[in-house]
């Protein structure tokens, strides 16, 4: 745990409506004491209620960004979201590897927006999991996420601590979220060094849940440094992002029939 304050990075895509990617990462970093930097790897025209343009940035233009950053900044954190391509996917690996005094990285698998949209091709699965996921101290991935990684045909509908494990075998941490379940709480289970810690908060009922996903992985993130463990971090994460759903309505962002952002400044105005 570090007094100092922290500087976390985001390695994301952009949402110019700011719920989601890295907008998204840049609050919470803010609201939760951290200093926040961010390289950009994808310009995505999108809204609340849907992406329209995807443009991926050349993984030369990634990896310049990180270089050059990682050259000045110290960087006790970082967040990684969307990336968009399996060469993008390579060029973080490479980088995060040739980087090893970055100490705490949480990898959101950010696959499909809340939408629908694809934000990941369809062939970076497998450099995602064989590359990327090493190299990360804790994955987020959603159910349908989980599906994925783990070659099933359909999303399952809980988490389980059983696909907890089987995704922990990809060589990571995991935390699996629940937010797609149909309960009335929102469950997600932490597994970490062994370690399984069951997450539970009540199920907001609110359309605002775009950007829910980028928004608990960057205060993992965040609150990493400035926490004992896994566990302690992810638990205060999951309640920010729970008060910043239940806070949303106070927010007029969108036309209300999409999906509209959280509330990431809920404590202050
Ligand atoms: N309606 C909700 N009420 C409370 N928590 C929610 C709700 N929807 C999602 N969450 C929480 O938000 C986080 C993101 O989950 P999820 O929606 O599954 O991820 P993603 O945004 O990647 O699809 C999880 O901690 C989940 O439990
Ligand atoms: C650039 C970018 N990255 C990620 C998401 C996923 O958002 P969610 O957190 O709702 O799954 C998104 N819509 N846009």
């Amino acid at each position: 745990m570090t007094t100092r304050i922290p500087n976390v990075l985001s390695i994301a895509g952009t949402d110019p409506s700011g719920g989601a990617g890295i907008m998204a990462d840049l609050k919470t970093f803010g609201a939760l004491g951290a200093y926040g930097c961010g390289v950009v790897t994808a310009v995505v025209a999108q809204n609340t209620q849907g992406v329209e343009a995807v443009g991926l940035l050349t993984p030369d233009q990634v990896r310049t960004q990180i270089e050059n950053l990682l050259a000045d900044v110290r960087i006790d954190a970082i967040k990684i979201g969307m990336l968009g391509s399996a060469a993008v996917i390579e060029t973080v690996a490479d980088a995060l590897e040739a980087h090893p005094e970055v100490p705490w990285r949480v990898l959101d698998p950010v696959m499909v927006a809340s939408s629908g949209d694809r934000l990941l091709d369809e062939d970076a699965v497998d450099a995602l999991r064989s590359r990327l996921v090493p190299t990360a101290d804790v994955i987020t991935p959603n159910l349908a996420e989980a599906a994925v990684l783990l070659d099933l045909p359909e999303p399952p509908p809980e988490p389980t601590e059983d696909l907890a494990a089987r995704l922990a075998q990809l060589g990571a941490g995991v935390m699996l979220k629940g937010g797609h379940g149909t309960g009335d709480s929102s469950e997600d289970i932490l597994l970490v060094g062994g370690d399984v810690t069951h997450l539970s908060a009540p199920r907001i009922a609110t359309r605002n849940t775009h950007g829910t996903g980028c928004t608990l992985s960057a205060a993992m993130a965040a609150l990493r440094p400035q926490r004992d463990g896994w566990a302690e971090a992810t638990r205060d994460a999951k309640d920010y992002l729970t008060q910043a759903l239940a806070a949303s309505e106070r927010l007029d962002v969108g036309a209300g029939t999409g999906h509209g952002p959280v509330h990431h400044f809920h404590a202050w105005w």
